[in-house]
């Protein structure tokens, strides 16, 4: 799924008027109608006490126009305007003179009015600032927005939370509500998805207010959504005639002592993802660990018991994963330094593997054409430097992905795969997975798919949504606080399974019957 910029949906919003010859505020009363179908639907009449805040822009008018549908089926309602400029957009004036033909008078705020008292048991719908906002508030709107957050009624929020900017990060975290559910016109919005901004959100929904699809469809995003549909059409099939051989050797390089279970999970992890065949490179200390945890897989070891000090080999694998558990010393530097000079293999680059490169950028440049680089936070921090908020982040991992030609997996709740200009945000996983182990088990499954033939990029993403989806279903069985990495590995041939899954269809009448 496409995430469309502000200015995006407001070029897809003029053209649809344009084509389909409607006025703006038609448009207004179909997203106000798909907003009032969606609570109308759940609430049935309930006699709960909605207090709806609008701004005056068009976020606003929505809200004001979603008033007249819900005073017109009798629910209880006040609605409040804030005043927060005098610039009133067109369609909230003509939708709050249709409010006021049906005699009902908003609250008009002012910076020095009193805030109403809102009960815990009530519904606050926020309309006060939707994808127009380009500043942060003033002061009294602010106070406003954390009176609405501190009231703990639900808050269902218009397009976007108010007080979020679309495409850029927030200056002032108090300045924002924090939605319980947001209805999101047309697309879900990035900032839904980044570290910083996505806990103001809590769930969200797309209302498809019918924007023109052929303007929607050939416009390039910055950003797309991953998920099932969209992993479908990366996955290949295995061939009748296939063997082992077909799916590839995956090379597994890591560990030292105290540390050879980083490398079992990356290397399972290869083998359960579908590799043909997998072999580890470890320190002495590995062998009998491998050789009895996994009866799969081939080991080769250094000639150091303890560590790396050398990474070479005879074999020709299609694909290197390296870097967990290896550590930084002096000796293991050298020998990563060596095997990248001399290395022809496709990477995955890895936990230590990766603070080495931070610390020797020189050896950047030594990484194979689309190398793919999987850091958590930490590490990214030390790969690209400090940044002052996610979108800076992402800026910077973008030029860094151009200058090297790498992929980066930015690791996260939602991972955001980077390749070039463009970002693909994962939508599989869950809190349980912040736990020892589950990057490996990441790494493992993003080497053992390119081991398998798919193209770099691809192995990426769909790696990434194989490997949170997994943890999702694991961690029906062991909910969050104890779900392990091993878990995750163990179901990743249930993610596998998963993806053909139809979606559980209700049951007809006639098999009801049949049934009793
Ligand atoms: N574009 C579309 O396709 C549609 C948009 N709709 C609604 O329109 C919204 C966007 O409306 P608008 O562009 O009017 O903008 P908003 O309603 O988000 O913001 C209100 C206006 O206030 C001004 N403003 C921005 N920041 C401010 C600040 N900190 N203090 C004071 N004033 C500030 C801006 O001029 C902005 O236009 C969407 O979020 C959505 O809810 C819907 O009506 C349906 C169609
Ligand atoms: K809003």
């Amino acid at each position: 799924m496409k995430l469309y910029s502000a200015k995006q949906i407001y070029k897809a919003d003029q053209i649809s008027i344009k084509k389909e010859e409607i006025g703006s505020n038609e448009l207004m009363e179909r997203a106000a109608l798909q907003l009032f179908n969606w609570m109308h639907l759940r609430m049935q009449g309930a006699p709960v006490k909605i207090h709806l805040f609008c701004g005056i822009g068009n976020n606003g008018g929505d809200g004001i126009a979603l008033a007249r549908h819900l005073v017109d089926h009798g629910y209880n309602l006040e609605v409040y305007v804030i005043n927060y400029s005098e610039k009133r957009s067109k369609d909230f004036l003509i939708n709050l003179d249709r409010l006021k033909d049906r005699k009902i008078w908003p609250h008009f705020m002012n910076s020095d009015d009193e805030l109403p008292a809102i009960g815990r048991e009530d519904i606050i719908v926020d309309g006060i600032f939707g994808i127009g906002l380009n500043r942060t508030p003033d002061d009294w709107v602010i106070k406003v927005i954390q009176h609405l957050n501190n009231s703990q009624a639900f808050i269902l929020s218009i397009d976007i939370p108010s007080g979020l900017f679309t495409d850029q990060g927030p200056e002032n975290f108090d300045a924002i509500i924090k939605s319980n559910y947001v209805l999101s016109f047309q697309t879900p919005k990035l900032v839904f998805f980044l570290p910083e901004t996505g806990g103001f959100i809590e769930q969200w929904e797309v209302l498809d207010i019918g924007l023109d699809p052929e303007y929607l469809m050939q416009t390039e995003t910055e950003y797309e959504l991953i998920g099932k549909n969209e992993v479908l059409t990366l996955y290949k099939p295995r061939e009748k005639f296939g063997h082992k051989g077909t799916y590839g050797h995956s090379l597994i390089v890591g560990g030292s002592y105290g540390k050879i279970g980083s490398v079992c999970l990356s290397s399972k992890a290869a083998l359960c993802a579908g590799s043909g065949l997998v072999t580890s490179y470890v320190p002495r200390i590995g062998y009998t660990i491998l050789q009895t945890a996994l009866p799969e897989i081939m080991v080769l070891t250094d000639l150091e018991e303890k560590e790396l000090t050398e990474i070479k080999f005879d074999i020709e694998p299609s694909v290197v994963g390296i870097g967990m558990g290896m550590g930084t010393s002096d000796v293991s530097i050298k020998a990563f330094a060596s095997f990248l000079e001399q290395n022809k293999f496709p990477l995955v680059i890895d936990a230590d593997a990766l603070n080495i490169l931070s610390k020797k950028k020189e050896l950047l440049k030594e990484l194979p054409e689309k190398t793919i680089l999987t850091p958590h936070p930490k590490e990214l921090e030390r790969l690209i430097g400090s940044w002052k908020d996610d979108f800076e982040k992402l800026k910077k991992v973008k030029e860094f992905s151009k200058k090297y030609n790498c992929i980066v997996v930015v690791k996260g709740a939602h991972t955001i795969v980077v390749y070039n200009d463009k970002g693909y945000v994962n939508t599989t996983g869950n809190p349980g997975m912040a736990t020892a182990g589950t990057g490996d088990v990441l790494t493992g499954v993003i080497t053992g798919l390119l081991a398998q033939g798919y193209p770099a990029l691809d192995a990426s993403i769909f790696g990434v949504y194989l490997h949170g989806r997994s943890g999702d279903i694991a961690v029906e069985s062991t909910g969050f606080q104890s779900l392990t990495a091993s878990n995750v590995i163990d179901n990743l041939a249930n993610a596998y399974l998963d993806l053909f899954k139809l979606p559980e269809q209700p049951v007809t009448e006639e098999e009801n019957q049949s049934n009793q």
